[in-house]
């Protein structure tokens, strides 16, 4: 089971979405930044670290949203996604395909990785409420 976390960053009312490369495990989807969690490495840490090397950004790490268990063909995962902030919207693109700013309302266009599916759904429908 790998231990990842995500971000789901905030600028404005946009956040920001990456798609995995052609050469990364699930090729071309669409995923939250983040990345596996090391052994004793803090959760919050973890994120904090693999935001600063995946795009050179610095994230204020938030609330945490329920995790999701998701079985792949070839591993499963445990995805802990947080609420988190920027007060830029500068970023380098150092491993992903495509990276951009997005408002959440449009977030359903794309084609996620599986295991982030319920947490889209999630924003889509906090949105919504209000
Ligand atoms: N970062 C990230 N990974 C996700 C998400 N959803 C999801 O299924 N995953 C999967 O979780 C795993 C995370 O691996 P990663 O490749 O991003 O992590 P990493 O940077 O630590 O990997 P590395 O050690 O290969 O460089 C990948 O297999 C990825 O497909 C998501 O929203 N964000």
């Amino acid at each position: 089971m790998l231990h990842v976390v995500c971000a789901i960053i905030y600028n404005d009312d946009e956040i920001l979405i990456a798609q995995r490369s052609d050469k990364m495990a699930l090729p071309l989807k669409w995923e939250f930044p983040g990345g596996k969690v090391e052994r004793s490495e803090e959760k919050k840490m973890a994120l904090q670290r693999e935001i600063n090397e995946e795009l050179a950004m610095e994230i204020e790490v938030g609330e945490a949203l329920e995790p999701v268990i998701y079985h792949y063909k070839s591993f499963s995962i445990t995805l802990y996604p947080y609420i988190c902030n920027s007060s830029s919207k500068a970023f380098i693109k150092r491993e992903h395909r495509e990276i951009r700013w997005e408002k959440i309302e449009n977030l359903k266009k794309y084609d996620w990785a599986a295991a982030d599916v319920p947490v889209v759904k999630k924003l889509i429908t906090e949105i919504n409420k209000m």
